[in-house]
């Protein structure tokens, strides 16, 4: 599952640059024969705009959010692509500089305004941004562009038009809320966000948006908090990305990598600071394994712990004979891996990215398994039983629960990545397959599949091709034969695309 090539052309900068919204969609040309079943649309989301008049984005997750979409008819397929109108967007455009504080860059007030001004600005604090960028999934009829802030945008998901900011603060105590949602099959939505709970305690919420109703009410409208998880420390919560699911669970890791919201809160307001300054990694605390009933919703109070790990994406978990077994795509350590995510370090030449990477946390795909019953057995005595899986769990004299993973794919600097699993099939179920994109050394260069039982793995790969699950320069959509990765047909468009983080498929 390593990448066959080197990228020494540096073609992959060419993804990290600002390109033009369409006007309309463009048709696409298709060689093989897209399967007739495929009608619908592929909604992706990434940044598209890297720099404004002469101000850059400094960040991956900075640049102004641009949705792409392929639709698929009868064999047929048009690409198209709009920028969101989020405020940021708009505000941006409309002064020709940053307006509202990103990621990893810092809007300055404008200059234009004279000191006193200015000196005021400093101190009304900063203004959160709605620049979705990073997913679009389904609430109810309507469909949502989103980043990790409060800030949700409902788009129409056939004009790319931007309809309306939703501010999900006003609905359910959260301060943000991930990208990463878990859809039933009802369309009822989980999601979990930090929140500054009673007298500035910090928890993770996971909150429930029900489906489309009745009496066609927005379903946002009817939220709730369905249960708490407590934070490990009291004034530094964990960057929380995404959490799992099985049918009777949910399954929180908080990592190593922290929000210290005294920076956050005091010196944020006072002078220029982004999202970016308010990390930090506690090299001594380990990752901390929560675990929560679904329904009725409740907290379930036993310490499993790990060794310190990053991580982004859970890529599935299910219940099996009185346990929880859950896979991850982590890296290795307590470091932020998004230090190393800046767009100078990505844009770089192949020897420095290569060099860069050496230095950084290591990816590893790693299963994990939790004793839902962890007191029956005496201390330092292995609880898991399982008989497929090396993954263990011992009880210690603290009445922690130490878990030790087990490796189900580890290449260096070869990341399984942004991972996908046949969602409605087999979330929150014993499953066989998980799908990715592959980075070499951060660079996505590959589709990777990965038998989670056996191990056995495959891949697709194509010289200058980067694809970001997937998307590709010239921009084609590729339709690979899940079973093997082999190519069924692919639809180019001849202008550029910019990466894509994720996005989903609309029937
Ligand atoms: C697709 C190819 C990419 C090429 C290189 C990638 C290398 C990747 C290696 C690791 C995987 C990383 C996965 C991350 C994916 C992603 O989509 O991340 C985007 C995340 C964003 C934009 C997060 C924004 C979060 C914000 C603004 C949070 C703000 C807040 C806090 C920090 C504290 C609490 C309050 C608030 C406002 C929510
Ligand atoms: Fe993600």
């Amino acid at each position: 599952m390593v990448s066959r090539f080197e990228h020494p052309a540096g073609d992959y900068k060419k993804i990290f640059e600002t390109v033009e919204e369409l006007s309309e969609p463009i048709p696409a040309t298709v060689t093989g024969r897209i399967p007739s079943f495929i009608r619908g649309s592929l909604l992706r989301l990434g940044p598209g705009l890297f720099e404004i008049g002469s101000e850059p984005f400094y960040h991956l997750f900075d640049g102004q959010a641009l949705m792409h979409k392929f639709d698929f008819s009868n064999g047929q397929v048009t690409y198209f692509r709009k920028f969101i109108k989020t405020d940021a967007y708009v505000r941006a455009i409309t002064e020709n500089r940053v307006v509202i504080t990103e990621f990893g860059t810092c809007a300055y007030p404008d200059p234009c305004k004279n000191i006193f001004s200015r000196f005021l600005s400093y101190f009304k604090g900063v203004e959160v941004t709605d620049n979705c960028l990073v997913n679009v999934y389904p609430i109810g009829e309507d469909f949502y562009a989103v980043t990790e802030t409060n800030y949700i945008t409902k788009v129409n998901p056939d004009t790319l038009e931007t309809l309306k900011k939703v501010d999900m603060c006003k609905y359910v105590n959260i301060n943000g809320i991930t990208a990463h949602p878990h859809i039933e099959r009802d369309g009822t939505v989980y999601n979990i966000g930090n929140c500054m709970g009673k007298g500035a305690s910090l928890a993770y919420n996971i909150v429930k948006i029900p489906p489309t109703q009745k009496d066609k009410s927005d379903p946002i409208e009817k939220s709730k908090v369905v249960v708490q998880f407590p934070s490990a420390e009291r004034f530094k919560p964990s960057y929380v990305h995404s959490f799992g699911m099985t049918e009777n669970h949910f399954v929180f890791v908080e990592t190593p990598v922290k929000i210290n919201l005294l920076k956050f809160l005091g010196a944020w307001a006072i002078r220029g600071s982004n999202y970016m300054d308010c990390f930090e990694s506690d090299e001594q605390k380990g990752t901390w394994i929560h675990i929560a009933r679904k329904d009725p919703g409740e907290y379930i109070d036993y310490k499993f712990r790990t060794s310190a790990m990053g991580l982004f994406h859970h890529i599935n978990c299910y219940e099996d004979s009185g346990f929880i077994v859950f896979d991850l795509c982590t890296w290795k350590g307590f470091e932020f891996v998004y230090n190393y995510l800046w767009l100078a370090n990505l844009r770089q030449n192949w020897d420095e990215i290569k060099k860069h990477a050496m230095i950084a946390p290591q990816p590893e795909v790693r299963r994990f398994v939790v004793p839902l019953d962890p007191y029956r057995e005496e201390q330092g005595k292995n609880l898991i039983s399982l008989p497929y899986t090396t993954a263990t769990a011992t009880m210690r004299e603290d009445e922690t629960i130490w878990l030790e993973p087990e490796v189900l794919f580890s290449g260096p600097r070869q990341a399984f990545e942004f991972p996908q699993i046949n969602y409605k099939m087999n979330n929150g179920r014993n499953y066989t397959y998980a799908y990715a994109l592959g980075l070499n050394h951060f660079i996505p260069d590959r589709i990777c599949k990965l038998n989670v039982r056996t191990k056995e793995t495959w891949v697709w790969q194509e010289p200058d091709s980067y694809p970001s699950e997937p998307l590709f320069r010239p921009t084609y959509c590729l339709i690979l034969n899940a079973k093997d990765l082999s190519e069924i047909a692919r639809a180019e468009v001849d202008v550029m695309s910019p990466v894509t983080f994720h996005g989903m498929y609309k029937p």
